[in-house]
């Protein structure tokens, strides 16, 4: 036996090349010019859809089988008061979900985007992060982010990132400051409601739970020690969609510290990720600014569950029938510009 870290195929996958696409790409903008449209008007639609040709080697550029994908886990650090809701709330909102009655299987269903749900234990909330790690171990970490690969299984060509995992804001916000730096309060907002001195608790929690990790800065050891099981889920489906060149659409604040992660590893390693929106929570913003990227909407949503993904997922999808549908000023005899 040898004493390979259970990090280290992931650690390989974070630093990996993405296959060269460049073709892909002079494609995808050579018949962007020729469409019947005056260059540019449909703005950011047409980012879109080079970024979908960079990321999947195809052109034109098609969504056939996207997919919203929840990972649900339980949080010791939520029976500290860091939640408006019980933890009871992951397990009913889990039947909801089975239901199709919460929000994202209404927003999946609007745009014909499939829905996975999957259940991270959530009857075994991970430790309390502000007295003891949150995984047992690193070989525990290694398996939940090799669970993140069932986000792709079945061709998956366009994956949302999505989560649900009452008190998780706080372990989103943990992360955040362990990697980007910064205080509690600088990271910590309401999540699902909380306000006034509960809030200022949160914040303290969060300092806990940094000061217990400090003078660590390996990503995934930072992982292991904040956790959870959803957030590190989604860190092993940003790393396998990667390798194989599936795109990937991030919702929230707490998917967003997902991708906080794998970019510490590697900043390359998360440009096959778009971000859906604004989440209102307010550090959500303060976290893409710190990876550079700029989300597609903001409407003033914070509730999780893949609900922003879904959303930009339809404008995602508009953009590619866009692209591979409209005729070409040469097919629809239309003149171009004078
Ligand atoms: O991702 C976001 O931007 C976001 C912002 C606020 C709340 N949430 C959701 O609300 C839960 C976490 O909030 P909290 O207050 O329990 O930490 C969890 O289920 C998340 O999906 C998610
Ligand atoms: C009801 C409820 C639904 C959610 N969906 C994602 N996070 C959530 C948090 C709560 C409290």
């Amino acid at each position: 036996m040898t004493d390979r870290s259970p990090f280290e195929d992931f650690r390989a996958l974070a630093r990996a090349d993405r296959p060269d696409t460049a073709a892909a790409v002079a494609a995808t903008r050579a018949r962007e010019a020729q469409l019947t449209k005056p260059a540019g008007s449909l703005g950011r639609l047409e980012a879109i859809s080079e970024w979908l040709a960079s990321v999947t080697g195809r052109a034109p550029p098609a969504v056939d089988r996207p997919r919203v994908v929840v990972f649900a886990a339980s949080h010791g650090v939520a029976d500290r008061g860091v939640s408006a809701f019980p933890s009871s709330v992951n397990a009913q909102m889990l039947a909801n979900f089975r239901e199709g009655k919460a929000a994202i299987n209404q927003i999946c269903g609007a745009y014909g985007i499939g829905l996975s749900v999957f259940d991270l234990a959530v009857d075994v909330p991970t430790g309390d992060i502000a007295e003891v790690d949150a995984f047992a171990s690193e070989r525990d970490t290694a398996a939940t982010l090799a669970f993140g690969l069932e986000a792709i299984a079945n061709n998956v060509d366009l994956l949302g990132l999505g989560e649900m995992g009452i008190g998780n804001t706080t372990v989103a916000a943990a992360l955040c400051a362990a990697i980007l730096g910064g205080s509690g309060a600088d990271w910590a907002g309401p999540g699902t409601g909380v306000t006034g001195s509960a809030l200022a608790r949160k914040a303290e929690v969060i300092d806990l739970a940094v000061a217990r990790v400090a003078g660590e800065t390996d990503p995934f050891i930072l992982l292991q020690r904040i956790g959870g099981r959803e957030i590190a889920a989604m860190a092993g489906a940003i790393l396998a969609a990667r390798s194989q060149g599936v795109p990937v659409v991030v919702d929230g604040y707490v998917a967003t510290s997902a991708a906080v992660v794998v970019h510490a590893m590697n900043p390359a390693a998360i440009d096959h990720c778009i971000f859906a929106h604004r989440s209102a929570e307010p550090a959500h913003a303060r976290a893409m600014a710190a990876l550079g990227v700029e989300p597609l909407l903001d409407l003033g949503m914070r509730l999780g569950e893949g609900t922003g993904a879904a959303l930009a997922m339809g404008l995602i999808k508009a953009a590619a029938a866009c692209h591979s549908g409209m005729a070409t000023f040469a097919e629809a005899g239309v003149d171009g510009p004078a």
